[in-house]
């Protein structure tokens, strides 16, 4: 289990976590999320004992990380995939992270043998793709067999494959009954591994719950809807008082507020045929970005923005610009 009470941090004038109180269960796979600079790298730092908090503490299991006696085998942590020393090959840096804690040298090969890396176990760090140096520092976070583990973008630079075996990974872990902390940007990806989610923006804490009830409580279901004479259901719909809107392609509608079901029934009634009739579930990208919307801090520009979700309004198109001398009429 990780505690943090009254978590802070400053860097001059900037404070980069602000009073942040959570506790990260074992048996779980918790997701750590927030936009670019929101606290996480900070928060996760100071667990490891890596940046020391300005005011209040977190533990590992009761104990702030200091005061652990073998800390490897309690807590593996995989920060920056490309941490470990270019010169080494990848079998002597696991080698020596074993010895100076104290862990027995069969454990270096069952752990590259579980990441895949035991034809590679020989070869120099720095000639490592970045997908292979994330194995390697997963390897490092398994080797003291810890019960909690913690992981800083671990999917970046994997392959598919990766990808999937990190997340089958990370399932197993929890399922042994071990505490899983994982940070990351890929939400289709959180969506699928995390269970429970702690959501930070500007240094706060926005949410600390279950997966599918951050979800539910911060997006909306709809069911899109296809027909040869939509001009004439639609008017149906919105009599009904369900909101209607163009879904985003196919000349499709989303319909809000209304069951499957319903609608399927409103059109029969009037003998409207329907091509399309989908309950869509909100997704966690979804649900994220209308609760963190409000802090991020780096925003692309116009044309790189995500579409709004639907429901939401929309910005104002940008003027129309002035032509420039000598531009065609
Ligand atoms: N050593 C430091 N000195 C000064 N400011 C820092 C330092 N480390 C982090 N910060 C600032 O603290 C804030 C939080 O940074 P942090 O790296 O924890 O965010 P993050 O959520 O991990 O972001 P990202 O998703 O981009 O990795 C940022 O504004 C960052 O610029």
């Amino acid at each position: 289990m990780i505690q943090a009470r009254g978590l802070t941090k400053r860097y001059g004038h900037k404070t980069a976590v602000d009073h942040v109180e959570f506790t990260v269960e074992s048996g779980h796979v918790t997701g750590f999320l927030g936009p670019n600079g929101a606290g996480k790298s900070t928060t996760m730092r100071m667990i490891l004992g890596l940046d020391r908090p300005t005011a209040g503490d977190v533990t590992v299991r009761g104990r702030r990380y200091e005061r652990l006696g073998a800390p490897l085998r309690e807590v593996g942590a995989l920060l920056e995939a490309r941490a470990a020393q270019g010169g080494r090959t990848a079998r002597n840096h696991l080698l020596c992270l074993a010895q100076s804690n104290g862990i027995p040298e069969a454990r270096v090969d069952d752990v590259l043998r579980l990441v895949g890396l035991e034809a590679v176990a020989g070869q120099t760090v720095g000639s490592f793709s970045l997908g292979m140096s994330q194995r390697l520092g997963i390897a490092a976070a398994l080797l003291g067999d810890p019960p909690v583990l913690m992981f800083d973008e671990p999917v970046n630079g994997l392959d598919p494959e990766g990808i999937l075996w990190i997340r089958t990974l990370m399932r197993q872990l929890a399922a042994e009954g071990r505490t899983v902390f994982v940070s990351s940007h890929l939400m289709s990806e959180m969506a699928l591994t995390a269970d429970h989610l702690v959501v930070i923006g500007r240094g706060r804490i926005l949410a600390d719950t279950g997966m599918s009830e951050f979800i539910e409580s911060n997006a909306t279901s709809h069911v899109r809807v296809r027909s040869p004479r939509l001009s004439e259901l639609a008017p149906l719909l919105t009599a009904r008082g369900w909101r209607v809107e163009p879904a985003d392609r196919d000349g499709a509608l989303a319909v809000h507020g209304a069951s499957a079901a319903a609608i399927g029934d409103l059109a029969a009634e009037h003998g409207l045929r329907l091509h399309e009739l989908a309950p869509v579930r909100p997704s966690l990208e979804e649900a994220f970005m209308r609760l963190t919307g409000d802090t991020v801090e780096y925003h692309a520009g116009p044309s790189a923005r995500p579409p709004v979700p639907p429901g939401e309004p929309r910005p104002a198109p940008p003027p129309p610009e002035a032509p420039a001398p000598g531009d065609a009429p």
